[in-house]
Formats: structure tokens, sequence, C-alpha cells
């Protein structure tokens, strides 16, 4: 019902929000967009499920999200296909871990700080509900 999708909205204005400070952030330059698969032409035989910032908002936009969970679903992806893909002891490998690696604790912290548990809890409800 109505109060429902006022609570849809806030979520998305939360996820949006949390987003959209990551993707400002200059740590994360490298998963605010696709991996280019022209640059980088084995990257979909090694990672299965591709993530990214732009991606993450345009889910948000299309309502793919009804729980904070689901968003930290895609969200993960995005640090785990980095480890995944770049493993080696290179300075490079190494440099992107460590970024992927700060992002997930970046993302969990905000989450924490921010994310009011009985707001999550309704949402959690409206998505056993449907
Ligand atoms: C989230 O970003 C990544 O996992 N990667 C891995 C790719 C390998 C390396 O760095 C990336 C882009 C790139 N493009 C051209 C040549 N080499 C590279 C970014």
């Amino acid at each position: 019902e109505e109060q429902e999708e006022d609570v849809l909205r806030e979520l998305r204005l939360f996820l949006r929000n949390v987003t959209e400070r990551l993707a400002l952030d200059r740590r994360f330059k490298a998963f605010t967009k696709p991996v280019d698969i022209e640059e980088v032409p084995d990257y979909l035989i090694v990672i299965r499920k591709p993530m990214d910032l732009s991606t993450l908002l345009t889910n948000i936009d299309e309502h793919k999200y009804v729980t904070v969970s689901e968003f930290m679903s895609d969200a993960d992806l995005i640090w785990q296909n980095a480890l995944e893909y770049n493993p080696d002891s290179d300075p490079m490998d190494r440099h992107i871990r460590h970024r992927a690696c700060a992002l997930k604790d970046t993302v969990r912290a905000i989450i924490r700080d921010e994310l009011d548990e009985d707001f999550d809890r309704v949402c959690e409800e409206i998505k056993e509900s449907r």
C-alpha cells in the first residue's frame, strides 16, 4: 500500500546517497564504471557477474532493491570481483586489492553507522510479504 511505497522510496534515497558518496571517493575510481571488455577481453571469462557503482545506481532507479541486504549482495560483488580478477603479487594487483578491501570496509561502516535497524526490519517485512 502507500505506506510501503513511502518506505521503499526512503530506501532508494538512502541507497543512492551511500552509492554516490562511494563514487565520489577517489580511492574507488576503478569501481565507478563497468570494466571495459574491449580493454580487458578475458574479464567476462573470469568474472561471471560484473558489478560497479554506476550499475548499482541504475538498479536502485529500476527499483531492483527492496532491502539493504539485496543491495549489499550486489555491492559486495564489486570488491569480490576485484579480489578474484586481480590476485597476483604485482604492484598493480596489490593496489586494486587494497582499494577493494577499503571499499568492503567502507560500505559496511556506513551501513552499520547510518542504517536504522527498525527501518531495515520494515523493508525485510515488505520483502517477505511479496
Ligand atoms: C575493477 O577493476 C578491475 O578489476 N580491473 C581489472 C582490469 C585489469 C587492469 O585493470 C583493470 C582495467 C584495465 N584496463 C586495461 C588494462 N589493464 C587493466 C581494472
